[in-house]
């Protein structure tokens, strides 16, 4: 069989810079790019740049920059499945390798757009950063290089969309490209460029990216007749919800071929609903069902005891927390565990268990705490999820920044939880109930003491 590749040169305009070649952007943005050029003619092309030193570019430009997206779910109860080559990539680029290519992207005077994911770790300001030294620098310190460059070539500015899963994603970014621009001494006039031709969107993304399916890709292959290193997986559902003006709305008519992409004066509803109970479930369940001999979320969600664990979690301690309409809330919950449900996706536990101790902090923890302030006591079932996941972090299965690994397996419970640094504050009240259950665990094993829990 022979690689995917193109039959003939791509012919679009660039228009996208995209930081960021993982699955997510893939099976997400450049999907609904790749629709808009086919459904409204929009003739837009992305330049992928991979952020971190190694990373997919070899393989994408291996395959010209086409891979396969296979997308599956149920709709009114019935399997819909989509299958596509994405063909919006017109190159990557690495750009610790092929630093000038990366930098005459700015004097495209048609590149108009700024894609990003880059984790939740991505979007960091670091004081003291050296605008020579390309590889020590931060996304956002290599965005500003990069802006600098378009303001030199006295080009547009950008509008700029970034996709990472933290709190108002663009005013953080614009927030460290200004602090950067007045530690690289760049000058007002281009902190006014910045500010003033430039639009950075808050945004909200949602769906279930899998990712490459490592189990089905050879027969896939041989079904396509082709070879493909980098396909991408998906559930059909997807939303992505933008806060801007709406004269955007009209230069990308992403909803005017039926995408679900939302533009509103405030994202922030939206990103509290989706990360307290989508990734909140997420995060409180996987670590729990791994450690119960799981594998998969549609395994957990077969699982009574599990799935019951998650419902009371999500239904009985994050929904009273949220102070939005609870039948919006329910209806939103009920949707996710469909979701969670669907058979045709195998999305792993572990996939879902990376960097927990920092997706705890943010998408349990503070449902955690509000919940204790308002009923003066604890949410059981979320509580009981810390236990699990100190229990995880005892095993060899965590998978986390080594620092982190090292203190959370080898640290005491009393350690564990006054590290302000980890949770953004002292959870030593929860001492008791965490040593009660990781005593449970321990002694009953894992299903026992959240039986106990789920139904004690
Ligand atoms: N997979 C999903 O279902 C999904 C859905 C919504 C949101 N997300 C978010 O998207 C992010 C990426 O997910 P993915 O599935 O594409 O993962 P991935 O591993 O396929 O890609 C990760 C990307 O982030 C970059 N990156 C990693 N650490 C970085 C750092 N410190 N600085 C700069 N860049 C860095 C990598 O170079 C790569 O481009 C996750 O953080 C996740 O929160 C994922
Ligand atoms: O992608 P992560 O590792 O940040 O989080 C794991 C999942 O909770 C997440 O990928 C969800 O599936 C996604 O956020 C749904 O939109």
């Amino acid at each position: 069989m022979e690689r995917l590749k193109r039959k003939e040169k791509c012919q679009l305009t660039e228009k996208f810079l995209q930081f960021g070649e993982g699955n997510f952007l893939r099976g997400f943005v450049d999907w609904m790019i790749d629709r808009l050029n086919k459904e409204a003619d929009f003739d837009g092309g992305v330049v992928v740049v991979q952020p971190l030193a190694q990373g997919l570019i070899p393989m994408i430009n291996e395959q010209d920059g086409l891979y396969t997206l296979y997308l599956r779910g149920l709709q009114d109860g019935q399997k819909v499945e989509e299958t596509r080559v994405v063909d919006c990539i017109t190159r990557g680029i690495n750009p610790f390798e092929n630093t000038d290519e990366f930098f005459e992207c700015a004097s495209n005077p048609e590149l108009r757009y700024i894609i990003s994911n880059t984790t939740e770790a991505g979007i960091e300001y670091k004081p003291n950063q050296n605008p020579d030294d390309f590889a020590g620098l931060t996304f956002p310190g290599r965005l500003t290089l990069f802006m600098k460059r378009r303001f030199d070539n006295k080009l547009p500015g950008f509008l700029l969309l970034p996709c990472e899963l933290i709190d108002k994603n663009g005013d953080e970014l614009k927030a460290c490209v200004l602090k950067y621009a007045k530690d690289f001494g760049y000058g007002d006039d281009f902190i006014k460029w910045v500010e003033e031709e430039n639009y950075f969107t808050n945004t909200l993304v949602d769906r279930i990216v899998t990712g490459y399916p490592r189990d089905t890709a050879s027969e896939m292959e041989k079904e396509y007749g082709y070879l493909d290193n980098i396909i991408d997986t998906a559930e059909i559902f997807h939303l992505w919800v933008i806060q801007g003006d709406k004269k955007y709305a009209e230069e990308l008519p992403f909803d005017k071929i039926g995408l679900n992409v939302l533009w509103t004066d405030d994202v922030t509803p939206y990103k509290k609903r989706k990360v307290r109970i989508l990734n909140g479930a997420h995060t409180m369940m996987v670590l729990a069902a791994h450690l119960a001999g799981l594998e998969t979320v549609k395994e957990a969600m077969d699982d009574e005891l599990v799935f019951n664990f998650m419902k009371t979690g999500v239904f009985d301690e994050i929904i009273p927390t949220l102070d939005l309409p609870k039948d919006e809330l329910i209806q939103f919950a009920n949707d996710v565990i469909e979701r969670f449900q669907n058979p045709f996706i195998k999305h792993y536990l572990l996939s879902i268990a990376l960097n927990s101790v920092s997706k705890y902090q943010v998408r349990v923890l503070p449902s955690v705490l509000e919940y204790i302030k308002e009923n003066n006591k604890e949410p059981k079932c979320l509580v009981f999820s810390l236990a699990a996941l100190i229990a995880f972090y005892r095993t060899d299965a965590a998978n986390d920044n080594p620092d982190v690994m090292e203190f959370m397996k080898t640290a005491s419970v009393d350690d564990i939880l006054s590290k302000e640094e980890y949770w953004g504050t002292d959870l030593s009240m929860l001492k008791d109930s965490i040593n009660g259950y990781l005593k449970s665990i321990e002694e009953k094993g894992i299903r026992a003491a959240m039986e106990e829990v789920v139904n004690g």
